[in-house]
């Protein structure tokens, strides 16, 4: 659905995208991740065909952005920008009305889609005494008008509650389900990290990595945490039961231990600890979280 090959982009002297290489599928829910200046958005401009790539080349859907037949492909794609801009005046309805008429959809679709995004109670006051979230939401509404199969979000849930958020992840799935591919951006690692397919780390105009984030976490084999509870004495039975065992690190916050090891050592320390019996009172795998990824490739 998405196939950038090569591509770069130069501003001046600052080179933003430097030959990025990534393919999309049909029916993906993709996050692309970095830190500020890292080049996301400049990527995501350059697919939208909003600003031409200074090299390499960007098909959706099998069309060259740019191309002759790009205007077609246009038509079934939804961009939620960075910064979403509203008319104050307006009200929510209004403004969707707005979008509606210049991508030529119908008026009709506009109060299904404020309920959808949860803005059906505001749809007759105007924007400007909207939150954050209202915005945001408001803008979420204009990017699916016209049912897009393809959707670009760029930091959407900026300014979102967590139940907002919830409800956000919520609508894209629903949108997955019917086939509609998604590319988002965020800064925001723990809260994509169990809701995308796949995702790839951007850092200074390059892609680092890209795959499922537990194929992420696996090709970085970053160490494991294992927190167990238990009665008294049980940080010498644990450390006598382990011994012997490649692990990195024993901690103790209050009546938990925290073992630290590397992945392959997961299963033998298990099977170790499970000997200890009823003096185990609860246990629990932590997997490396997508910030310990991420910065695991930055370093
Ligand atoms: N129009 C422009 N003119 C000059 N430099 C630009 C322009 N747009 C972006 N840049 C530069 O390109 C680099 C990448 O910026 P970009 O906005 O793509 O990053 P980003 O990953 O989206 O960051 P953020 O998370 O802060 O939005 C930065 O160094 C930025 O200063």
């Amino acid at each position: 659905m998405v196939d950038a090959r090569g591509v770069t982009k130069d501003f001046g002297p600052v080179q933003a995208v430097k030959g990025v290489d990534l393919s999309i599928v049909p029916g993906e829910l993709f996050g692309l991740i970095g830190h500020n200046g890292a080049g996301k958005s400049t990527l995501f401009k350059m697919m939208l065909g909003l600003i031409p790539a200074s090299s390499g080349q960007i098909h959706l859907d099998g069309e060259a952005v740019g191309g002759p037949r790009f205007r077609d492909v246009r038509r079934r794609i939804g961009y939620l920008p960075e910064n979403v801009v509203l008319y104050d005046n307006l009200t929510g309805l209004e403004t969707l009305h707005f979008f509606a008429d210049l991508k030529t959809v119908p008026r009709s679709s506009c109060t299904v889609l404020l309920d959808k995004v949860g803005l059906g109670h505001a749809r007759t006051r105007r924007v400007r005494e909207y939150s954050k979230g209202m915005r945001q939401r408001l803008g979420f509404a204009q990017a699916l008008l016209g049912q897009p199969r393809l959707l670009f979000l760029d930091e959407p849930t900026t300014g979102l509650d967590p139940e907002a958020i919830r409800d956000f992840y919520r609508i894209l799935r629903e949108l997955r389900d019917d086939g509609v591919t998604m590319v988002l951006t965020s800064h925001i690692l723990a809260e994509i990290q169990e809701r995308v397919d796949r995702l790839a780390i951007m850092e200074d105009g390059r892609i680092r990595a890209c795959g499922s984030v537990q194929a992420l976490r696996e090709a970085m084999n970053l160490p494991l945490t294992l927190e167990i509870a238990g009665g008294a004495g049980l940080r010498e039975q644990v450390t006598r039961v382990l011994a012997g065992l490649e692990v990195e690190r024993i901690d103790e916050t209050g009546s938990l231990i925290h073992i630290r090891l590397p992945r392959e050592a997961k299963m033998p320390a298990l099977t170790r600890l499970a000997t200890l019996g009823e003096t185990l009172r609860d246990l629990q795998v932590h997997e490396p979280s997508l910030e310990d990824v991420f910065f695991g490739y930055r370093n």
